[in-house]
């Protein structure tokens, strides 16, 4: 399944659920199950100007980068490592990246393809979601022609069958935009005449359930708070990482490390939060933990088609309006587009929430948020052990996925003023 994991996880087809990833042997905490690679990174930033970001709004909102690898550029005033001879707006980290790009994610036809849409000023006044949809399939287009197995895997991703009227609708003024403004297909290319609108159609929703965000870096506000505007920076298709299906209180937890000097940079690494026996299914959550029962519900609804009926959605579902009111602590605002991937809307830790002190008795997996929840105010990222040594002694050491801190797991709990829980 993963390079190194190849013997984890089984694919496996369970009823009312689709494919699902499964434990083919017992896993360890910390365990790395899968390693992927994107086969479709694009950025998530509108193609045309923003407006101005607000007074109160985070300086990270200015950050560039790489349009390749996606890692940070170093801030102007300072140029641009390696712009695109062609057409300039494009900057790339270095010459590596840049020749990697035109032979891949930059070709010359996407780069007329963007060039010739930003000219074309139609997507002034569109909503950056419809920015991004048209950056996603510029890319998917080209991926066809650059990787037409990449594209292959890109098509058997699971989408939804019933789509939205908004899905509709987007691909319809997607479809009329791109047909006028792309230039022609390169010869090879099996679109010579472009994506019909069901193709479209299909891609978008696609993307809507697969696509996972590569966050922009957290930054702190001072006191240990987390700056909770923390954005996407651009979005990755991930071929075998898009079998995990969802669990509100999931015993996986995937963790990317996009600015790291080393290569892969932009693969994800999926890591066991706790042991679990062979054969039990592997999920992760598609947001963070800590949202309520009924923003859970609509979120998983709305987005992904489904009704999630996990251990806690089952307990929850009989909690009082006012108990389930007291635990929406992530402000789900929805519109935020981002697929398998963190809020950065505010959250609050499980000992924040209150959830230890006070559920324990009609809410029994309140350990997941004691030990398993980072403390750090907005952060809302789940704590995974870090890998177990090479003698397989498991680490006490647990990583946050969203603000990467890193604590002893008994200093986690003493900090609640918790016992350790044993499942
Ligand atoms: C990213 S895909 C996961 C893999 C998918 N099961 C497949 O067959 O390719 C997301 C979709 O899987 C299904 N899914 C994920 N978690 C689920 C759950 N807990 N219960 C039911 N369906 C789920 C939903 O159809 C959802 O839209």
């Amino acid at each position: 399944m993963a390079d190194g994991a190849a013997s984890l996880l089984n694919l496996a087809e369970i009823d009312g659920r689709g494919r699902a990833l499964v434990a083919a042997q017992p896993l360890r905490g910390g365990q790395i199950v899968l390693r992927d690679s994107p086969v479709l990174l694009y950025s998530a930033l509108p193609l045309t100007k923003p407006p101005p970001p607000s007074s109160s709004s985070s300086s990270s909102s200015a950050t560039c980068y790489c349009d390749h690898c996606f890692r940070i550029l170093p801030p102007s005033p300072s140029p641009p490592a390696a712009p695109c001879p062609a057409c300039g707006r494009h900057a790339f980290c270095g010459p590596g990246c840049l020749a990697a790009a035109a032979a891949t994610s930059h070709t010359p036809w996407v780069c007329q393809a963007l060039s010739r849409l930003v000219a074309s000023r139609l997507l002034d006044g569109q909503p950056v979601e419809r920015h991004v949809q048209a950056r996603f399939l510029i890319a998917a287009c080209n991926l066809a022609t650059v990787s037409p197995s990449n594209f292959q895997l890109l098509l058997s991703l699971q989408g939804r069958e019933a789509h939205a009227d908004d899905t509709v609708s987007a691909a319809r003024f997607l479809h009329s935009l791109l047909a006028s403004v792309c230039p022609p297909l390169p010869p090879g290319s099996p679109f010579p005449q472009g994506f019909s609108l069901e193709l479209i159609v299909a891609l978008l929703s696609k993307d809507k359930l697969n696509a996972f965000g590569l966050m922009e870096p957290v930054s702190s506000r001072g006191g240990g708070e987390v700056d909770g505007e923390r954005s996407v920076r651009a979005y990755g298709i991930y071929p075998r990482a898009s079998f995990f299906n969802h669990d509100c209180l999931p015993n996986a937890c995937r963790f990317d490390y996009v600015d790291s000097a080393s290569d892969g940079n932009a693969d994800i690494i999926v890591r066991m939060i706790h042991d679990v026996p062979q054969g039990r299914e592997i999920c992760l959550s598609y947001f963070p933990v800590n949202l309520n029962y009924a923003n859970r519900q609509r979120r998983l609804m709305e987005d992904y088609g489904f009704a999630c009926d996990c251990d806690r959605c089952k307990v929850e579902a009989n909690w009082s309006d006012d108990e389930n009111e007291h635990d929406d602590i992530g402000k789900d605002d929805d519109g935020d587009g981002e697929g398998m991937d963190e809020d950065a809307d505010e959250q609050m830790s499980g000992s924040e929430m209150g959830i230890a002190e006070e559920k324990e008795t009609d809410f029994p997996h309140a350990y997941f948020f004691v030990r398993y929840m980072c403390n750090r105010k907005n952060c809302g990222g789940t704590l995974a052990p870090l890998p177990p040594s090479s003698d397989d002694a498991p680490s006490d050491i647990m990583e946050c996925n969203v603000c990467g801190q890193l604590r002893r797991e008994d200093e986690e709990a003493e900090a609640d003023g918790e016992e350790d829980m044993d499942e």
